[in-house]
């Protein structure tokens, strides 16, 4: 598989060099398109790099910002992916971005997808850089291996899929992943020894698709346009 590696001895290295890598693909969107678009990822390890990339020149009032996926949460609770985007890059010059939520008042992602499906049309897709994480049990996005909905998220003409996690808090909305796989450009970001490793074993292993760790799925399909950007 065709995967370029960027490794870096520090975190803040990684997220001065990721930030520098998705302003570049959203000016060149900008230049060529007029408009551009970017997916980011939630959790715990992007905050630094949105705070490196909320110092960087970009038109932000030509770009739409939207979440991998999100916890149905309110947006204004503690583990919600919308508001860890909005403190830590929706700032200063990144809030002329135009943010499309991945939440509204549906008491469960299921009820509230079809409403989610038609917010994101209105952005620019395919999505010009994406940013995907991946969590200690191989998934990506909210693609968990044990979700009763992985399959056909995986396997979706949508953009968006509700998903029960199963093995982790909160019901979840996802891009699925053909919308995931259409990206023009993808970059898996990762820190520790531990995820290195998982993510070197999910590549490698030689399991029918439907064993396959999320992340592996996702990876084998969008060969080339993959980059991981890793720091211990
Ligand atoms: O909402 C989420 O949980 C994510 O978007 C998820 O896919 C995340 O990227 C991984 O779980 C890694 O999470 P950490 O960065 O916290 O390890």
């Amino acid at each position: 598989m065709s995967l370029t590696w960027h490794q870096f001895a520090k975190k803040e290295e990684l997220d001065q060099q990721l930030a520098g890598f998705i302003a570049e693909r959203l000016r060149t969107a900008i230049a060529r398109d007029g408009r551009a678009s970017l997916a980011v990822s939630g959790g715990r390890t992007p905050a630094g790099m949105f705070r490196a990339l909320q110092a960087l020149e970009i038109d932000w009032q030509q770009v739409d910002i939207t979440l991998v996926d999100e916890r149905w949460v309110p947006n204004d609770h503690a583990d919600s992916n919308e508001r860890l985007t909005r403190e830590n890059l929706l700032q200063g010059p990144v809030a002329a971005a135009t943010f499309h939520s991945m939440v509204n008042d549906a008491a469960t992602p299921h009820d509230g997808l079809s409403g989610i499906e038609a917010r994101l049309s209105n952005m620019k897709t395919p999505i010009d850089i994406l940013i995907l994480g991946m969590g200690d049990d191989g998934h990506t996005a909210s693609l968990f291996p044990q979700a009763p909905e992985l399959e056909a998220a995986c396997a979706s003409t949508a953009l968006v899929a509700a998903i029960n996690p199963v093995t982790a808090p909160h019901l979840r909305i996802t891009l699925t992943l053909p919308a995931i796989a259409a990206a023009a450009a993808i970059a898996v970001h990762i820190t520790g020894d531990s995820k290195k490793t998982l993510l070197e074993t999910a590549l490698a292993e030689d399991k029918p698709l439907t064993e396959q760790y999320p992340i592996r799925r996702v990876l084998d399909r969008v060969a080339g346009k993959a980059h991981v950007f890793w720091a211990a």
